[in-house]
């Protein structure tokens, strides 16, 4: 029982040392990702002694509550994990995930698919290995057995398909920012083309139209 309150008190002080909008450990009592990693590490328990449907039940209850965690019990979960927000986070079968590691909302750590898993072996692992103090920003997808190496950073929107070295960057593309037109620039795209503007225009069509690229 010791065990279990030390464990309880540490999960609500990295609650408190990692998302800046909790202030005390009362506060974070009520963080979304506790019921998820309390129910799992006793799911987990329960799997791994064979009690499969009671893991399930569990499982499915965290995740009624929680907005959407959803941790299969059979996967493996360090001390220390944070599950920012946590809504939609999908954790597969037979994740590792190592110690110290923050995930925000929306990750998913998963397989490719079944037409792929049905060739490994029996027991074969089919989902990501995460290393220790790796942090998976909001819609991270990692799929298949693929190992993310100690410290590594995964960007948010990234989808990753092979091994990340420890402490790598993967940073997935950013939206194009679209300033909008000074009144200058404005005026210059509203002018009307000039009779010789026009005439030049039709020059470059008719050219075009005749040069066989059209
Ligand atoms: C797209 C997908 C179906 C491909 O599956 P696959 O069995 O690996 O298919 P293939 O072998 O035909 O394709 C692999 C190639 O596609 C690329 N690829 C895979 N997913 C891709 C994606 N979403 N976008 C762009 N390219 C992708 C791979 O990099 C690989 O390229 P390469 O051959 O140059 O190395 C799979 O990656 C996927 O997205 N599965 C969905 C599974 C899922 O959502 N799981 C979550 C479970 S919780
Ligand atoms: C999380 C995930 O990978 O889901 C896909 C499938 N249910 C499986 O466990 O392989």
């Amino acid at each position: 029982m010791r065990k279990v309150i030390t464990r309880a008190r540490e999960d609500l002080s990295v609650i408190v040392e990692r998302d800046p909008s909790i202030r005390t450990r009362a506060e974070a009592l009520l963080h979304p990702a506790l019921p998820a990693l309390w129910t799992h590490r006793l799911a987990h328990a329960l799997y791994t002694r064979g009690h499969r449907q009671l893991a399930r039940i569990l499982a499915y209850l965290a995740r009624a509550v929680t907005g959407g965690i959803e941790i299969h019990p059979g996967a493996t979960l360090g001390r220390r994990v944070f599950i920012d927000h946590g809504a939609a986070v999908v954790i597969g079968e037979t994740a590792r995930v190592g110690e110290d590691v923050t995930i925000f909302h929306q990750v998913t750590l998963g397989a490719v698919g079944w037409w792929r898993d049905g060739h490994r072996d029996p027991g074969a692992r089919r989902h990501p290995v995460v290393g220790d103090r790796v942090v998976l920003g909001t819609n991270a997808i990692v799929l298949g057995p693929v190992t993310i190496g100690d410290d590594a950073l995964v960007g948010a929107g990234s989808l990753v398909l092979g091994d990340v070295p420890s402490g790598a960057r993967v940073m997935a593309p950013t939206a194009e920012i679209v300033r909008p037109l000074s009144p200058a620039d404005r005026e210059e795209a509203d002018r009307p083309l000039s009779p010789a503007d026009r005439e030049e225009a039709d020059r470059l069509l008719r050219a075009l139209a005749t040069s066989g690229c059209w």
